[in-house]
């Protein structure tokens, strides 16, 4: 798919009345099938442009244009239409605690799916292989039948990138999508996405905190610095002195090592994970 974002403005979806926007003046476009990450320091509005991107949150400004079409003057129905082309998977996947993983994992189906049949996998899950197959690039073939509240933030974190393989989208919109697994697993976690968003042909946008993972995995990298776009570049053309600029007054950000939350949790009680 083709994004284009024209002088985009919008707020935090959490953000009240007359708050200074989260994003001023955003112009970008990924070509159909390109891969691009997203830096920028806490606060910089990655979080607000992917839900932009994903047609959730509506600019208060500009324009966006997917495939041409911009989705705010869709009918209802056809934006529900484009938006099953679509995949956001938020930093903490919205996966209901009591769900089996093989449920939760196939759910990212249901945008294709008839409401009947969607219904039924509640209760019979249709694609048992195609589950299996999706949880074992991200090294999860054994939770299958696990119950959600029993993985640990990490593991949790893979379910939700195994339900992108899944969707019938060509955008992926992936946030922080490492920020719970250690530094192999995340490794292996972005090269499984770039992979497969590749063999798909889906444009993929992947905001990322580890700088050193989306200048060695991505070829071309967007920074976000005050709702406003920093720099656009080649990764190979990223330095250290325009990283220094991006994560001034954040140097911690830009040197944090990767947390380690991806060992399983200790009982039966659900992990609680909040969203800033
Ligand atoms: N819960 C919230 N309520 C209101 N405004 C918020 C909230 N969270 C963030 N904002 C505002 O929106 C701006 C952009 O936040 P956003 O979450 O998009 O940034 P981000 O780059 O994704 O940050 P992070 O890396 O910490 O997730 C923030 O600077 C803040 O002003």
């Amino acid at each position: 798919m083709h994004l284009t974002l024209h002088q985009v403005d919008a707020a935090h979806p959490a953000a009240r009345r007359g708050a200074a926007p989260a994003l001023r003046g955003i112009s970008l476009s990924l070509a159909p099938g390109e891969q691009v990450a997203l830096i920028g320091p806490s606060g910089a509005g990655k979080t607000t442009l992917l839900q932009v991107a994903a047609a959730a949150l509506r600019p208060s400004g500009g324009r966006v244009e997917m495939d041409g079409t911009d989705p705010w003057t869709l009918s209802v129905r056809a934006l529900q239409r484009l938006r099953g082309r679509l995949l956001l998977a938020p930093q903490v996947p919205p996966l209901p605690p009591r769900q089996r993983v093989i449920t939760a994992v196939l759910a990212a189906r249901l945008p294709a799916m008839s409401f009947w049949t969607s219904l039924r996998s509640l209760f019979y899950p249709v694609d048992i292989p195609g589950a299996h197959q999706a949880l074992e690039r991200f090294d999860l073939a054994e939770k299958l039948f696990e119950r959600v509240d029993h993985l640990s933030g990490g593991e949790r974190q893979r379910v939700g990138l195994a339900r992108a393989l899944l969707a019938p989208a060509s955008l992926w919109l992936v946030d922080e999508p490492l920020s719970a697994l250690d530094p192999r697993r995340a490794d292996e976690a972005v090269r499984t996405l770039l992979d497969e968003a590749r063999a798909r042909g889906a444009t993929l946008l992947a905001s990322l905190h580890q700088v050193d993972v989306a200048l060695e995995r991505f070829t071309r990298v967007i920074a976000l610095r005050d709702g406003a776009v920093f720099f656009d570049l080649p990764s190979a053309q990223v330095t250290p002195q325009r990283l220094r600029q991006l994560y001034a007054q954040h140097e911690d950000e830009l040197h944090a090592p990767a947390p380690a939350l991806d060992t399983p949790a200790p009982g039966p009680a659900p992990v609680v994970m909040h969203c800033r």
